[in-house]
Order: C-alpha cells, then sequence, then structure tokens
C-alpha cells in the first residue's frame, strides 16, 4: 500500500467509532434442512426455514448460514491461495492489474463514495468471459468481453478460485430459491434471470492499518447485485447498519459460516419488503484481515422491476425498471477514480409520487 495520504481519510460522521456497541449477532440460519431435498420439498422443516429467512431478510437484510454444503476444502484452499497471493512484492501482484479497459484482476486504489478504502482486491468474473456493455450511454448497444487474468503464482491459484465459485454458485441458488419461497414465489421464479450472469468474486485484503481511527477496510456502501455471498477470516471488521435505530453492528465472525446479504436487486424486485443494507468494514491497526465476497449478478439484458406478483393496488410499484447491464458499468466507472458526481444508485429510479 503507499504513503499514507488524505484520500483515504473519511468525512468526521463516517469515521469509525473507537467503542462498537455489543449487541446480538445477526441471525445464524441452518440451512441442512435443504442440503438433504430440494426446495420443491413442503416438509415442516423446509417451511420453517423459509419463514427463518423471510424474517432475516426483512429485519436485517443479512444473515449467516450454516450446514450450507460447500466443502470445507474449497474454502481452504481459496483462503490459502488468497492469503499467498496478497502477501507477494506488489510489483509481482501489479501483473496482474486491472485497468479500465480490463477490469478483472487486482487493484489497490478502489474508492467507495469518493475515498479510498485500506484494502487491496483481486477479482475475477465466475463465467470466464462474462458479456457486459461496452459503455454506460443508453443508447450504445455494443457489447465487451470481461475476461479473467490469473497471476503465475502461487500455482493452483486459478483452479481453487475456479472450485470455489462453483460451490458458491451452487448455495446462491439453493438461497435464492429459499429468498423467493419466503415472498411467497414458486421456488424457481427468478433462477432464469441469471441463466448468462454477470457473478463475480473478489478477494479482499485489508492490511494492518496505522490510521485506522480515520480510515476504513471499505467505506460504507450497498451492493448493487440480487445476493452477496460472504467467508470472513476470524478477524472481523464488518459492520452492519442496524434497520431499528441506525447503529453500526459489528459482525462476529462465526468459524465455517457465510454471512448473506440481499442487493439493491432483491429490494427492487420485492417492491421495498427486503431492503439491501448499509455495510462497512473497519480496518485493523493490529491485524491483516481477508474476506471473499460472492455477488451473484443476473444477466446483463434484465430488467430489474418490481415483480408482478409482489405489486397491486395496496403496494403500487416502486421503481422504474432499469437495465442491469448499464447499471453495473456505470457504477464501476466511479470505481477507477476520484469522481465529482454522486455515483448511480436504486433510488434514482424510485417513483417518488405514490
Ligand atoms: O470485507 C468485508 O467484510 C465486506 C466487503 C464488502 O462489503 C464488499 O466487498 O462489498
Ligand atoms: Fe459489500
Amino acid at each position: 500500500m503507499g504513503e499514507v495520504d488524505e484520500s483515504f481519510f473519511q468525512e468526521t460522521e463516517h469515521r469509525p467509532k473507537l467503542s462498537t456497541i455489543e449487541a446480538e449477532n445477526i441471525p445464524l440460519i441452518d440451512l441442512s434442512p435443504v442440503l438433504t431435498s430440494d426446495t420443491s420439498n413442503t416438509s415442516l422443516a423446509i417451511t420453517n426455514l423459509v419463514a427463518e429467512i423471510g424474517d432475516a431478510c426483512r429485519n436485517w437484510g443479512f444473515f449467516q448460514v450454516i450446514n450450507h454444503g460447500v466443502p470445507a476444502t474449497c474454502r481452504e484452499n481459496i483462503e490459502k491461495a488468497s492469503r499467498e497471493f496478497f502477501l507477494q512484492p506488489t510489483e509481482e501482484k501489479r501483473k496482474v492489474s486491472r485497468d479500465e479497459d480490463s477490469p478483472m484482476g487486482f487493484y489497490d486504489t478502489e474508492h467507495t463514495k469518493n475515498v479510498r478504502d485500506w484494502k487491496e482486491v483481486f477479482d475475477f468474473v465466475v463465467e470466464n468471459p462474462t458479456m457486459l456493455p461496452a459503455s454506460h450511454e443508453p443508447g450504445d448497444m455494443e457489447l465487451k468481453e470481461l475476461v479473467n487474468k490469473w497471476p503465475q503464482f502461487p500455482t493452483g491459484f486459478r483452479e481453487a478460485c475456479e472450485e470455489y465459485a462453483r460451490g458458491i454458485e451452487k448455495l446462491s441458488y439453493k438461497l435464492l430459491e429459499l429468498i423467493a419461497l419466503s415472498l411467497g414465489l414458486s421456488s424457481k421464479r427468478l433462477n432464469s434471470c441469471f441463466k448468462d450472469q454477470t457473478s463475480s468474486m473478489r478477494l479482499n485484503y485489508y492490511p494492518v492499518c496505522p490510521i485506522h481511527h480515520l480510515a476504513l477496510g471499505v467505506g460504507r456502501h450497498k451492493d448493487s447485485g440480487a445476493l452477496t455471498v460472504l467467508a470472513q477470516d476470524d478477524v472481523g471488521g464488518l459492520e452492519v447498519k442496524r434497520k431499528t435505530d441506525g447503529e453500526w453492528i459489528q459482525v462476529k465472525p462465526t468459524p465455517d459460516a457465510y454471512l448473506i446479504n440481499v442487493g439493491d436487486i432483491v429490494q427492487v424486485w420485492s417492491n421495498d419488503r427486503y431492503e439491501s443494507v448499509e455495510h462497512r468494514a473497519v480496518a485493523s491497526s493490529k491485524k491483516e484481515r481477508f474476506s471473499i465476497p460472492f455477488f451473484f449478478n443476473p444477466s446483463h439484458y434484465v430488467m430489474v422491476e418490481p415483480l408482478e406478483e409482489l405489486t397491486s393496488e395496496e403496494s403500487p410499484v416502486k421503481y422504474k425498471a432499469y437495465n442491469w447491464g448499464k447499471f453495473n458499468t456505470t457504477r464501476n466507472l466511479s470505481n477507477f477514480k476520484k469522481l465529482n458526481v454522486e455515483n448511480i444508485q436504486i433510488y434514482h429510479f424510485r417513483i417518488h409520487d405514490l
């Protein structure tokens, strides 16, 4: 990481608090009922599980899952590969640097809400290549291919990433189906939106931070996709904005669990029944931290809008339809540089005169 400069400094109101509130941890949900049967099963265990997921999505927007079916070795392999990759000298990592034309790979100057994050990342797409709009201009129909850039070292890095991605993708479909059921939809109602998925994965490395009281590992934000499945190590640092009072709550890491949050797309599909909740990661002055989010995202051509089944005269449509690919491409522009404009957000598509 380069010299400490003011681009890392959060505005006073967004700086981390020195003491965080001890609160109950966010819900921990046992997925074993869907390990042994599929989501079309109507057993009492599945009905109860669906109700738990619905409550967690409504009350927190976040939950943790255990007995999720992802083999422990998959996670161990990618965690080891990630650690070995980031602990290499910067010039080695820069061999797979991302840039505007080829946005997958290594990056250490990301900004969230125009403030630099205290982290390094490595990004890859789950389908290689992935198609996305070439530009954010609404009239431009040209597509571009996102292609992964794999480092030569550590050996086995690519295999570990690809194997883990397949395991988490399977879990993501299960979660999508459970969330659909919890909204009163059929379990497979949303699956076709992911036919040409634009899902991506990120390896996050948060180095020890000497200015942890001024900077954040990742600044406050909401995830713009459908679902995020996060593996965090045992250091901790992720904070979630509690819906009841707006306080930042630390998510205590649970061994072998994945942390799930619904993103903006689920908020729009559900017509605000489930909200995408703001979160951030504090940086530690003592320990480096690693995390791995999987961003489960639909095909670029999906028009995101409230689902017909969830709107009615009593629950009128709250969002205008938007094209996911264009939204994503516009959002990604701001990750590369400090912009003087506000980032695109779903509330720009909100219908105000209800
Ligand atoms: O590292 C974490 O705990 C959170 C990362 C995150 O929120 C993100 O990359 O979107
Ligand atoms: Fe996030």
